[in-house]
Protein backbone atom coordinates (compact mmCIF):
# COMPACT_ATOMS: atom_id res chain seq x y z
CA UNK A 1 0.00 0.00 0.00
CA UNK A 2 0.99 3.59 -0.23
CA UNK A 3 1.63 5.77 2.48
CA UNK A 4 2.54 8.82 3.64
CA UNK A 5 3.89 10.08 7.25
CA UNK A 6 4.06 13.59 8.18
CA UNK A 7 6.46 14.41 10.41
CA UNK A 8 9.66 12.45 11.10
CA UNK A 9 10.14 12.54 14.78
CA UNK A 10 10.46 9.31 16.94
CA UNK A 11 7.11 8.23 15.89
CA UNK A 12 6.93 8.94 12.14
CA UNK A 13 10.37 7.59 11.94
CA UNK A 14 9.76 4.27 13.54
CA UNK A 15 5.74 4.19 11.39
CA UNK A 16 7.18 4.63 8.11
CA UNK A 17 10.41 2.29 8.61
CA UNK A 18 8.10 -0.43 10.37
CA UNK A 19 5.55 -0.15 7.65
CA UNK A 20 7.96 0.01 4.74
CA UNK A 21 9.32 -2.97 6.61
CA UNK A 22 6.07 -5.47 5.37
CA UNK A 23 6.08 -4.18 1.59
CA UNK A 24 4.10 -0.73 1.77
CA UNK A 25 5.43 2.32 -0.28
CA UNK A 26 6.65 4.86 2.33
CA UNK A 27 6.66 8.55 1.90
CA UNK A 28 8.41 10.49 4.69
CA UNK A 29 7.40 14.52 4.41
CA UNK A 30 9.07 17.10 6.79
CA UNK A 31 9.10 20.66 6.95
CA UNK A 32 12.97 20.39 8.29
CA UNK A 33 14.62 20.83 5.23
CA UNK A 34 18.02 19.48 6.39
CA UNK A 35 16.67 16.68 8.16
CA UNK A 36 15.20 15.97 5.21
CA UNK A 37 18.42 15.76 3.10
CA UNK A 38 20.46 13.97 5.43
CA UNK A 39 17.79 11.33 6.07
CA UNK A 40 18.14 10.97 1.99
CA UNK A 41 21.84 10.77 3.04
CA UNK A 42 20.78 7.55 4.84
CA UNK A 43 21.61 9.39 8.49
CA UNK A 44 18.92 8.55 10.76
CA UNK A 45 18.35 11.60 13.25
CA UNK A 46 18.06 9.77 16.39
CA UNK A 47 19.17 7.47 18.49
CA UNK A 48 16.70 3.81 18.15
CA UNK A 49 18.10 0.17 18.69
CA UNK A 50 17.27 -1.56 15.74
CA UNK A 51 15.91 1.14 13.57
CA UNK A 52 19.25 1.87 11.58
CA UNK A 53 19.09 -1.29 9.99
CA UNK A 54 15.25 -1.42 8.78
CA UNK A 55 15.82 2.00 7.71
CA UNK A 56 18.50 1.65 5.63
CA UNK A 57 17.69 -1.72 4.09
CA UNK A 58 13.92 0.09 3.34
CA UNK A 59 16.00 3.54 1.90
CA UNK A 60 17.73 0.42 -0.43
CA UNK A 61 15.01 -1.17 -1.31
CA UNK A 62 12.99 1.93 -2.60
CA UNK A 63 10.17 1.20 -0.14
CA UNK A 64 10.99 4.19 2.39
CA UNK A 65 11.69 7.92 1.17
CA UNK A 66 12.04 11.26 2.16
CA UNK A 67 10.58 14.63 0.91
CA UNK A 68 10.08 18.14 2.20
CA UNK A 69 7.59 18.66 0.03
CA UNK A 70 3.68 16.95 0.77
CA UNK A 71 1.79 17.59 -2.41
CA UNK A 72 4.81 14.87 -3.69
CA UNK A 73 4.14 12.75 -0.48
CA UNK A 74 0.92 12.50 -0.36
CA UNK A 75 -0.33 12.19 -4.09
CA UNK A 76 -0.12 8.45 -4.25
CA UNK A 77 -0.95 7.14 -0.70
CA UNK A 78 -4.03 6.27 0.03
CA UNK A 79 -3.31 6.48 4.14
CA UNK A 80 -1.67 9.79 5.65
CA UNK A 81 -0.59 9.12 8.84
CA UNK A 82 -0.08 12.75 10.75
CA UNK A 83 2.85 11.86 13.36
CA UNK A 84 3.13 15.76 14.25
CA UNK A 85 4.59 17.47 17.54
CA UNK A 86 1.28 18.06 20.23
CA UNK A 87 3.44 20.08 22.93
CA UNK A 88 1.85 21.70 26.12
CA UNK A 89 0.65 24.93 25.80
CA UNK A 90 1.75 28.14 28.13
CA UNK A 91 -1.74 26.03 29.87
CA UNK A 92 -0.59 22.51 29.67
CA UNK A 93 -3.12 21.87 27.05
CA UNK A 94 -1.74 19.92 24.15
CA UNK A 95 -1.49 22.68 21.52
CA UNK A 96 -2.83 21.49 18.31
CA UNK A 97 -1.70 24.20 15.87
CA UNK A 98 0.71 21.24 14.13
CA UNK A 99 -1.93 18.83 13.70
CA UNK A 100 -4.71 21.32 12.21
CA UNK A 101 -2.27 22.86 10.32
CA UNK A 102 -1.67 19.85 8.44
CA UNK A 103 -4.77 19.33 8.07
CA UNK A 104 -5.71 22.21 6.33
CA UNK A 105 -2.33 22.23 4.05
CA UNK A 106 -3.62 18.30 3.31
CA UNK A 107 -7.05 19.33 2.59
CA UNK A 108 -6.27 22.06 -0.35
CA UNK A 109 -4.20 19.39 -1.52
CA UNK A 110 -6.86 16.36 -1.78
CA UNK A 111 -7.87 14.74 -5.31
CA UNK A 112 -9.43 11.62 -4.48
CA UNK A 113 -10.84 9.85 -1.18
CA UNK A 114 -7.84 9.63 1.25
CA UNK A 115 -7.61 8.26 5.11
CA UNK A 116 -6.09 11.02 7.56
CA UNK A 117 -4.78 9.16 10.69
CA UNK A 118 -3.45 11.20 13.95
CA UNK A 119 -0.58 8.83 15.43
CA UNK A 120 0.26 11.87 17.36
CA UNK A 121 -1.03 11.95 20.84
CA UNK A 122 -4.36 13.98 20.44
CA UNK A 123 -6.99 15.01 23.02
CA UNK A 124 -10.20 13.69 22.41
CA UNK A 125 -12.58 15.78 20.21
CA UNK A 126 -9.26 16.19 17.96
CA UNK A 127 -10.82 13.62 15.17
CA UNK A 128 -14.14 16.62 14.85
CA UNK A 129 -11.79 19.43 15.06
CA UNK A 130 -9.90 17.79 12.44
CA UNK A 131 -12.45 16.80 10.00
CA UNK A 132 -14.09 20.47 10.61
CA UNK A 133 -10.57 22.25 9.39
CA UNK A 134 -10.68 19.45 6.09
CA UNK A 135 -14.25 20.05 5.51
CA UNK A 136 -14.06 23.71 5.45
CA UNK A 137 -11.15 23.52 2.47
CA UNK A 138 -12.41 20.58 0.46
CA UNK A 139 -15.04 18.81 -1.07
CA UNK A 140 -13.50 15.51 -1.63
CA UNK A 141 -14.22 12.61 0.60
CA UNK A 142 -11.92 11.53 3.51
CA UNK A 143 -11.88 9.52 6.67
CA UNK A 144 -10.49 10.87 9.68
CA UNK A 145 -8.72 8.11 11.93
CA UNK A 146 -7.15 7.78 15.56
CA UNK A 147 -4.56 5.40 15.92
CA UNK A 148 -2.58 6.13 18.66
CA UNK A 149 0.74 5.16 19.23
CA UNK A 150 2.06 3.18 22.17
CA UNK A 151 5.54 2.49 21.26
CA UNK A 152 8.49 2.97 23.82
CA UNK A 153 11.56 4.95 22.74
CA UNK A 154 14.57 2.34 23.32
CA UNK A 155 12.29 -0.89 22.20
CA UNK A 156 10.31 1.18 19.34
CA UNK A 157 10.69 -1.23 16.76
CA UNK A 158 9.65 -4.37 18.86
CA UNK A 159 6.40 -2.60 19.96
CA UNK A 160 5.82 -1.24 16.38
CA UNK A 161 6.55 -4.93 14.88
CA UNK A 162 4.43 -6.24 17.54
CA UNK A 163 2.07 -4.60 19.08
CA UNK A 164 0.22 -5.52 22.48
CA UNK A 165 -2.69 -3.90 20.68
CA UNK A 166 -3.89 -1.76 17.88
CA UNK A 167 -6.27 0.88 18.40
CA UNK A 168 -8.12 2.16 15.81
CA UNK A 169 -10.48 5.03 16.07
CA UNK A 170 -13.40 5.44 13.18
CA UNK A 171 -17.05 5.03 12.06
CA UNK A 172 -15.89 4.96 8.51
CA UNK A 173 -16.13 1.62 6.76
CA UNK A 174 -13.35 2.40 3.73
CA UNK A 175 -11.34 3.34 6.56
CA UNK A 176 -11.98 0.36 9.03
CA UNK A 177 -11.09 -2.12 6.06
CA UNK A 178 -7.91 -0.35 4.81
CA UNK A 179 -6.61 -0.03 8.12
CA UNK A 180 -7.51 -3.55 9.05
CA UNK A 181 -5.31 -4.48 5.75
CA UNK A 182 -2.33 -2.25 6.88
CA UNK A 183 -1.97 -3.82 10.19
CA UNK A 184 -2.61 -7.62 9.54
CA UNK A 185 1.02 -8.27 9.34
CA UNK A 186 1.25 -7.09 12.64
CA UNK A 187 -1.25 -8.33 14.87
CA UNK A 188 -1.50 -11.99 15.82
CA UNK A 189 -4.05 -13.93 17.84
CA UNK A 190 -4.35 -11.92 21.29
CA UNK A 191 -2.41 -8.74 20.55
CA UNK A 192 -6.06 -7.76 17.93
CA UNK A 193 -6.59 -4.45 16.32
CA UNK A 194 -9.48 -2.75 18.71
CA UNK A 195 -11.71 -0.83 16.59
CA UNK A 196 -13.94 1.81 18.40
CA UNK A 197 -14.93 5.22 17.74
CA UNK A 198 -12.57 8.30 17.28
CA UNK A 199 -12.87 9.80 21.36
CA UNK A 200 -13.01 6.82 23.04
CA UNK A 201 -9.68 5.62 20.87
CA UNK A 202 -8.48 9.32 21.59
CA UNK A 203 -9.01 8.73 25.69
CA UNK A 204 -7.78 5.31 25.47
CA UNK A 205 -3.71 6.90 25.19
CA UNK A 206 -3.98 9.30 27.79
CA UNK A 207 -5.80 6.77 29.84
CA UNK A 208 -2.67 4.57 29.11
CA UNK A 209 0.08 6.84 30.04
CA UNK A 210 -1.67 8.58 32.83
CA UNK A 211 -2.18 5.36 34.03
CA UNK A 212 1.45 3.96 33.63
CA UNK A 213 2.62 7.41 35.44
CA UNK A 214 0.00 6.73 37.98
CA UNK A 215 1.34 3.64 39.10
CA UNK A 216 5.16 4.85 38.96
CA UNK A 217 3.98 7.63 41.16
CA UNK A 218 2.68 5.50 43.44
CA UNK A 219 5.56 4.00 44.01
CA UNK A 220 7.76 6.27 44.37
CA UNK A 221 5.54 7.76 47.12
CA UNK A 222 5.53 3.76 48.63
CA UNK A 223 9.46 4.40 48.20
CA UNK A 224 9.66 7.36 50.18
CA UNK A 225 7.31 5.52 53.39
CA UNK A 226 9.98 2.53 52.85
CA UNK A 227 12.95 5.03 54.29
CA UNK A 228 10.53 6.49 57.15
CA UNK A 229 9.39 3.15 58.23
CA UNK A 230 12.43 1.21 57.64
CA UNK A 231 11.38 -1.76 55.02
CA UNK A 232 12.76 -2.13 51.57
CA UNK A 233 10.82 -1.00 48.29
CA UNK A 234 12.49 -4.09 46.11
CA UNK A 235 11.06 -6.55 48.63
CA UNK A 236 7.60 -4.82 48.62
CA UNK A 237 7.69 -4.56 44.54
CA UNK A 238 8.36 -8.18 44.07
CA UNK A 239 5.86 -8.91 46.99
CA UNK A 240 3.02 -6.77 44.92
CA UNK A 241 4.68 -7.48 41.79
CA UNK A 242 3.76 -11.26 41.61
CA UNK A 243 -0.12 -10.36 42.07
CA UNK A 244 -1.50 -11.26 38.51
CA UNK A 245 -3.95 -8.10 39.26
CA UNK A 246 -1.06 -6.15 39.86
CA UNK A 247 1.67 -7.24 37.71
CA UNK A 248 5.68 -7.34 37.62
CA UNK A 249 5.83 -4.19 35.35
CA UNK A 250 6.07 -0.16 35.81
CA UNK A 251 6.63 -0.72 39.34
CA UNK A 252 10.25 0.66 39.74
CA UNK A 253 10.57 3.77 42.46
CA UNK A 254 13.43 6.04 40.86
CA UNK A 255 13.47 9.59 40.83
CA UNK A 256 10.74 10.41 38.97
CA UNK A 257 9.32 9.72 35.31
CA UNK A 258 10.51 12.03 33.07
CA UNK A 259 10.72 11.99 28.49
CA UNK A 260 8.65 13.58 26.28
CA UNK A 261 5.51 11.40 26.88
CA UNK A 262 4.23 10.97 30.44
CA UNK A 263 4.67 14.81 31.96
CA UNK A 264 2.56 16.91 28.88
CA UNK A 265 0.24 13.76 28.65
CA UNK A 266 -0.51 13.24 32.27
CA UNK A 267 -1.07 17.17 32.00
CA UNK A 268 -2.76 17.49 29.44
CA UNK A 269 -5.44 15.14 30.52
CA UNK A 270 -5.80 16.45 33.70
CA UNK A 271 -6.12 19.88 31.86
CA UNK A 272 -8.94 18.44 29.46
CA UNK A 273 -11.12 16.95 32.21
CA UNK A 274 -10.67 20.74 33.26
CA UNK A 275 -12.51 21.91 30.07
CA UNK A 276 -15.79 19.26 31.15
CA UNK A 277 -15.77 20.51 34.98
CA UNK A 278 -14.02 17.32 36.27
CA UNK A 279 -11.66 17.45 38.51
CA UNK A 280 -9.02 14.40 37.92
CA UNK A 281 -7.72 14.49 41.81
CA UNK A 282 -5.66 11.80 41.17
CA UNK A 283 -3.62 13.05 38.43
CA UNK A 284 -2.94 16.37 40.40
CA UNK A 285 -1.89 13.77 42.91
CA UNK A 286 0.40 11.94 40.45
CA UNK A 287 1.84 15.18 39.21
CA UNK A 288 2.32 16.92 42.88
CA UNK A 289 4.26 13.48 43.67
CA UNK A 290 6.24 13.19 40.31
CA UNK A 291 7.53 16.92 41.19
CA UNK A 292 8.91 16.16 44.41
CA UNK A 293 10.49 12.84 43.34
CA UNK A 294 12.68 14.89 40.37
CA UNK A 295 14.56 16.56 43.77
CA UNK A 296 14.81 13.26 46.13
CA UNK A 297 18.45 12.38 44.79
CA UNK A 298 19.64 16.41 45.28
CA UNK A 299 17.82 16.57 48.64
CA UNK A 300 20.12 13.46 50.16
CA UNK A 301 23.31 14.68 48.71
CA UNK A 302 22.22 17.74 50.54
CA UNK A 303 21.47 16.23 53.84
CA UNK A 304 24.46 14.29 53.45
CA UNK A 305 26.93 17.64 53.14
CA UNK A 306 25.14 19.05 55.96
CA UNK A 307 23.39 21.49 53.56
CA UNK A 308 27.02 22.71 52.20
CA UNK A 309 27.78 21.45 48.26
CA UNK A 310 28.88 24.84 47.47
CA UNK A 311 32.43 23.84 45.45
CA UNK A 312 31.84 20.08 45.99
CA UNK A 313 32.08 18.22 42.41
CA UNK A 314 29.39 15.48 41.42
CA UNK A 315 29.64 12.75 38.83
CA UNK A 316 26.67 11.71 37.05
CA UNK A 317 26.29 8.34 35.47
CA UNK A 318 23.21 9.00 32.90
CA UNK A 319 21.40 11.95 31.49
CA UNK A 320 19.17 9.92 28.87
CA UNK A 321 15.43 10.03 29.90
CA UNK A 322 16.13 6.45 30.57
CA UNK A 323 18.55 3.68 28.81
CA UNK A 324 19.20 3.17 25.03
CA UNK A 325 18.00 6.46 24.20
CA UNK A 326 19.87 9.77 23.35
CA UNK A 327 16.31 11.27 24.43
CA UNK A 328 16.38 14.47 26.82
CA UNK A 329 13.33 15.72 26.99
CA UNK A 330 11.80 15.76 30.14
CA UNK A 331 15.01 13.66 31.73
CA UNK A 332 15.51 13.80 35.70
CA UNK A 333 19.22 14.42 35.02
CA UNK A 334 18.38 18.42 33.53
CA UNK A 335 16.48 19.02 37.07
CA UNK A 336 19.17 17.51 39.57
CA UNK A 337 22.31 19.29 37.25
CA UNK A 338 20.32 22.43 37.53
CA UNK A 339 19.63 21.91 41.31
CA UNK A 340 23.33 20.88 41.58
CA UNK A 341 24.60 23.88 39.85
CA UNK A 342 22.02 26.45 41.33
CA UNK A 343 24.24 25.34 44.86
CA UNK A 344 27.13 26.01 43.36
CA UNK A 345 28.72 22.62 42.96
CA UNK A 346 30.38 21.51 40.00
CA UNK A 347 29.34 18.56 37.70
CA UNK A 348 30.78 16.09 34.95
CA UNK A 349 28.40 13.15 33.39
CA UNK A 350 28.67 10.82 31.11
CA UNK A 351 26.25 8.96 29.07
CA UNK A 352 26.39 6.63 26.20
CA UNK A 353 23.83 8.44 24.19
CA UNK A 354 22.33 11.67 25.54
CA UNK A 355 25.88 13.88 25.82
CA UNK A 356 25.00 15.64 22.40
CA UNK A 357 21.91 16.74 23.22
CA UNK A 358 22.91 18.12 26.48
CA UNK A 359 25.88 19.56 25.45
CA UNK A 360 23.00 21.40 23.00
CA UNK A 361 21.04 22.00 25.34
CA UNK A 362 23.27 23.43 27.95
CA UNK A 363 26.51 23.48 26.55
CA UNK A 364 29.84 23.72 28.77
CA UNK A 365 27.56 24.69 32.15
CA UNK A 366 29.09 20.79 32.98
CA UNK A 367 31.50 18.89 32.02
CA UNK A 368 30.96 15.55 30.18
CA UNK A 369 33.56 12.43 30.10
CA UNK A 370 34.75 9.86 27.08
CA UNK A 371 33.74 7.11 29.58
CA UNK A 372 32.17 6.52 32.52
CA UNK A 373 35.28 6.35 34.66
CA UNK A 374 37.28 9.19 33.94
CA UNK A 375 34.59 11.79 35.31
CA UNK A 376 34.64 10.29 39.00
CA UNK A 377 38.37 11.47 39.26
CA UNK A 378 38.29 13.59 42.52
CA UNK A 379 34.46 13.87 42.36
CA UNK A 380 33.00 14.29 46.09
CA UNK A 381 30.09 11.74 44.78
CA UNK A 382 28.95 9.49 42.31
CA UNK A 383 25.38 10.03 41.56
CA UNK A 384 23.63 7.35 39.38
CA UNK A 385 20.75 8.82 37.12
CA UNK A 386 20.06 6.78 34.30
CA UNK A 387 20.04 2.44 34.39
CA UNK A 388 22.51 1.88 31.40
CA UNK A 389 23.81 -1.69 31.62
CA UNK A 390 26.95 -0.43 31.37
CA UNK A 391 26.40 1.05 35.16
CA UNK A 392 25.17 -2.08 36.18
CA UNK A 393 28.39 -4.04 36.79
CA UNK A 394 30.90 -1.13 37.66
CA UNK A 395 34.45 -1.64 38.57
CA UNK A 396 34.00 -1.37 42.20
CA UNK A 397 38.02 -0.65 42.74
CA UNK A 398 38.38 1.70 40.36
CA UNK A 399 35.42 3.58 41.33
CA UNK A 400 36.83 3.55 44.78
CA UNK A 401 40.25 4.45 43.52
CA UNK A 402 39.10 7.75 41.75
CA UNK A 403 36.37 9.43 43.80
CA UNK A 404 37.60 11.75 46.28
CA UNK A 405 34.84 9.81 48.91
CA UNK A 406 33.20 6.36 48.53
CA UNK A 407 30.11 7.90 48.67
CA UNK A 408 27.15 7.13 46.04
CA UNK A 409 23.34 8.18 45.58
CA UNK A 410 21.45 5.92 43.14
CA UNK A 411 18.47 7.06 42.19
CA UNK A 412 18.11 3.81 39.90
CA UNK A 413 18.54 0.97 42.78
CA UNK A 414 20.90 -0.54 40.69
CA UNK A 415 23.29 -2.02 43.48
CA UNK A 416 22.86 -5.10 46.12
CA UNK A 417 23.02 -3.39 49.26
CA UNK A 418 25.09 -6.42 50.88
CA UNK A 419 27.75 -5.98 48.43
CA UNK A 420 27.93 -2.06 48.85
CA UNK A 421 28.38 -2.72 52.75
CA UNK A 422 31.15 -5.25 51.80
CA UNK A 423 32.96 -2.58 49.62
CA UNK A 424 32.93 0.11 52.53
CA UNK A 425 30.90 2.55 50.18
CA UNK A 426 27.91 4.83 52.12
CA UNK A 427 25.21 4.08 49.39
CA UNK A 428 21.93 6.28 49.29
CA UNK A 429 19.28 4.59 47.15
CA UNK A 430 15.15 4.66 46.93
CA UNK A 431 12.96 3.14 49.58
CA UNK A 432 16.51 1.25 50.75
CA UNK A 433 18.04 1.21 53.65
CA UNK A 434 21.35 3.27 54.03
CA UNK A 435 24.47 2.03 53.89
CA UNK A 436 27.83 3.17 55.00
N1 LIG B 1 8.25 10.00 21.21
C1 LIG B 1 7.51 8.97 21.57
O1 LIG B 1 8.01 8.01 22.15
C2 LIG B 1 6.03 8.95 21.29
C3 LIG B 1 5.32 7.73 21.42
C4 LIG B 1 3.94 7.72 21.18
C5 LIG B 1 3.29 8.89 20.79
N2 LIG B 1 3.99 10.04 20.68
C6 LIG B 1 3.29 11.24 20.19
O2 LIG B 1 3.56 11.36 18.79
C7 LIG B 1 3.66 12.75 18.41
C8 LIG B 1 5.00 13.02 17.78
O3 LIG B 1 6.01 12.78 18.71
P1 LIG B 1 7.56 12.72 18.33
O4 LIG B 1 8.29 12.45 19.60
O5 LIG B 1 7.72 11.82 17.17
O6 LIG B 1 7.74 14.24 17.85
P2 LIG B 1 9.07 15.05 17.45
O7 LIG B 1 8.91 16.39 18.03
O8 LIG B 1 10.26 14.20 17.75
O9 LIG B 1 9.00 15.15 15.85
C9 LIG B 1 8.05 15.85 15.14
C10 LIG B 1 8.56 16.10 13.71
O10 LIG B 1 7.53 16.77 12.99
C11 LIG B 1 8.15 17.74 12.12
N3 LIG B 1 7.15 18.73 11.72
C12 LIG B 1 6.65 19.77 12.43
N4 LIG B 1 5.69 20.42 11.70
C13 LIG B 1 5.61 19.77 10.51
C14 LIG B 1 4.81 19.93 9.36
N5 LIG B 1 3.88 20.89 9.28
N6 LIG B 1 4.99 19.09 8.33
C15 LIG B 1 5.92 18.10 8.38
N7 LIG B 1 6.68 17.88 9.47
C16 LIG B 1 6.53 18.70 10.52
C17 LIG B 1 9.30 18.27 12.94
O11 LIG B 1 10.26 18.88 12.10
C18 LIG B 1 9.81 16.97 13.61
O12 LIG B 1 10.77 16.34 12.79
C19 LIG B 1 3.38 13.54 19.70
O13 LIG B 1 2.00 13.83 19.76
C20 LIG B 1 3.74 12.56 20.80
O14 LIG B 1 3.04 12.81 22.00
C21 LIG B 1 5.35 10.09 20.90
O1 LIG C 1 8.81 1.28 36.56
C1 LIG C 1 9.09 2.34 35.97
C2 LIG C 1 8.96 2.50 34.56
C3 LIG C 1 9.29 3.73 33.99
N1 LIG C 1 9.74 4.75 34.75
C4 LIG C 1 10.05 6.06 34.13
O2 LIG C 1 8.94 6.46 33.32
C5 LIG C 1 9.38 7.24 32.22
C6 LIG C 1 8.79 6.72 30.90
O3 LIG C 1 9.32 5.45 30.62
P1 LIG C 1 8.80 4.56 29.40
O4 LIG C 1 7.34 4.42 29.50
O5 LIG C 1 9.59 3.33 29.35
O6 LIG C 1 9.25 5.48 28.18
P2 LIG C 1 8.53 6.24 26.97
O7 LIG C 1 9.36 5.95 25.78
O8 LIG C 1 8.31 7.66 27.40
O9 LIG C 1 7.11 5.51 26.73
C7 LIG C 1 5.87 5.96 27.28
O10 LIG C 1 5.34 7.04 26.54
C8 LIG C 1 5.12 6.74 25.14
C9 LIG C 1 4.65 8.03 24.48
O11 LIG C 1 3.30 8.28 24.66
C10 LIG C 1 4.10 5.61 25.03
O12 LIG C 1 3.87 5.32 23.66
C11 LIG C 1 4.62 4.37 25.77
O13 LIG C 1 3.64 3.33 25.72
C12 LIG C 1 4.90 4.77 27.22
O14 LIG C 1 5.45 3.66 27.94
C13 LIG C 1 10.92 7.20 32.27
O15 LIG C 1 11.37 8.40 32.86
C14 LIG C 1 11.23 6.02 33.17
O16 LIG C 1 12.44 6.14 33.87
C15 LIG C 1 9.89 4.60 36.13
O17 LIG C 1 10.29 5.53 36.84
N2 LIG C 1 9.56 3.39 36.69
Amino acid sequence: MKIAVVGTGYVGLVTGTCLAETGNHVICVDINVKKVEAMRNGELPIYEPGLELLFNRNIKQERLSFTSNLAEAIEEAKIIFLALPTPPGADGAADLSYVLGAGKDIALLLKEYKVIVTKSTVPVGTADKLTAVLKAHTDVEFAVVSNPEFLREGVAVDDFMKPDRVVVGTRDERAQKLMAELYGPYVRQGNPIIFMDERSSELTKYAANSFLATKISFMNEIANLCELVGADVDMVRRGIGSDERIGKRFLFSGIGYGGSCFPKDVQALAKASEEYNYDFKILNAVMDVNTIQKKVLVEKVKQYFKGDIKGKKFALWGLAFKPETDDIREAPALYIIDELLKEGATVAAFDPEGMNNVKALIGDTITYGSNQYDILESADALLIVTEWSVFRTPDLDEVERLLKNKVIFDGRNLYDLQKMIDCGFYYNSIGRKIVS
